[in-house]
């Protein structure tokens, strides 16, 4: 299956005078679990929302399993678990089921009621008796039950506990094996999402510093360590440099270098990666310096 299940290109939104997200050209896979990763303030959650449907772009296409989103009837195929877990902390768990059935075309209750079955969480609990665990696990539970074709979780993680969180990315990983949705994740932290992930996009600034699949980032990249005269003549683009007087250590995006080179090569982590990509100057493009 070819289907991409986010396209955008030129996407932008702009809070007043401030860019929160410019720029923005990805292109998703239909079946990735993709971390979305990037500091404090990077566009994170406005690219969640502009997905979902709940801002509108200020500039540039965007596409949702190949219609436009705020056009088409595309939403209901789209889950969306923000930080607050979207519950309604009156209602009882039944009544959040109820509610999504009632919302939602493709619901299947069974899907819900299994899920908080296996969890041991009583229907009839009122959503703020539960615990922060508890209550990500019932808004993913009714996430799952809307069926969805692409899922987007802005931080799911952030206020749980060791434990909870990983609980609550076993259920979400078993479920996405289950169904093959899309799985779209956000996160301050690389480690959180390394071993979940298979595509990566790493936003800095409101810019798209990186988007790929992660076996492809790992293979094309490389740490280089050698002589600062040679640095010149490295094939590919240099991604971050750190000078140690005579010697020089290089993240490179291209091909390995030859056999025999001056250049001690080695295998970079996907969080050094990162790392490298948010530390490097930020790219000054000329509508920037227009606008
Ligand atoms: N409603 C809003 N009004 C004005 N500015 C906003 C609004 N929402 C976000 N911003 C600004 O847009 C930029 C991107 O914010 P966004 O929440 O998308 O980032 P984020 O990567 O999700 O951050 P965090 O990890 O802290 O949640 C920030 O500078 C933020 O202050």
């Amino acid at each position: 299956m070819n289907e991409i299940a986010i396209r955008t290109s030129g996407l932008g939104k702009r809070y007043r005078q401030q860019w929160a997200l410019r720029g923005c050209d990805i292109e998703v896979p239909a079946g990735r679990v993709v971390g979305l990763v990037g500091p404090n303030g990077a566009g994170k959650s406005t690219l969640m929302n502009l997905v979902v449907g709940l801002l509108a772009p200020t500039e540039g296409e965007l596409e949702v399993l190949g219609r436009p989103v705020r056009t088409s009837t595309v939403l209901h195929r789209v889950a969306y678990i923000d930080q607050e877990h979207t519950l309604y902390r009156n209602f009882r768990v039944r009544e959040m089921v109820k509610a999504g059935r009632k919302l939602n075309q493709r619901w299947d209750d069974q899907v819900a009621l299994d899920r908080l079955a296996e969890l041991n969480i009583p229907l009839d609990s009122r959503i703020s008796a539960l615990s922060g665990g508890q209550r990500a696990q019932v808004a993913l539970a009714v996430a799952l039950a809307k069926q969805p074709d692409l899922l987007i979780l802005d931080e799911p993680v952030a206020s749980l506990d060791p434990l909870a969180r990983r609980e609550l990315m076993s259920v979400l990983m078993e479920a996405k094996a289950d169904s093959g949705c899309t799985v779209v994740l956000s996160s301050h932290v690389v480690s959180e999402l390394e071993r979940l992930c298979d595509h990566l996009i790493v936003l800095d600034r409101g810019r798209v510093k990186l988007a790929d699949d992660i076996d492809d980032l790992l293979e094309q990249h490389h740490l280089l360590t050698g002589p600062a005269a040679a640095a010149d003549d490295v094939a590919g683009q240099v991604v971050h440099r750190d000078d140690r007087g005579d010697r020089v250590s290089l993240l490179v995006r291209g091909p390995r270098p030859e056999p025999g080179s001056p250049w001690d090569v080695q295998h970079v982590d996907l969080e050094t990666l990162v790392m490298h990509y948010l530390t490097a100057a930020a790219p000054v493009r000329p509508q920037e310096v227009a606008a």
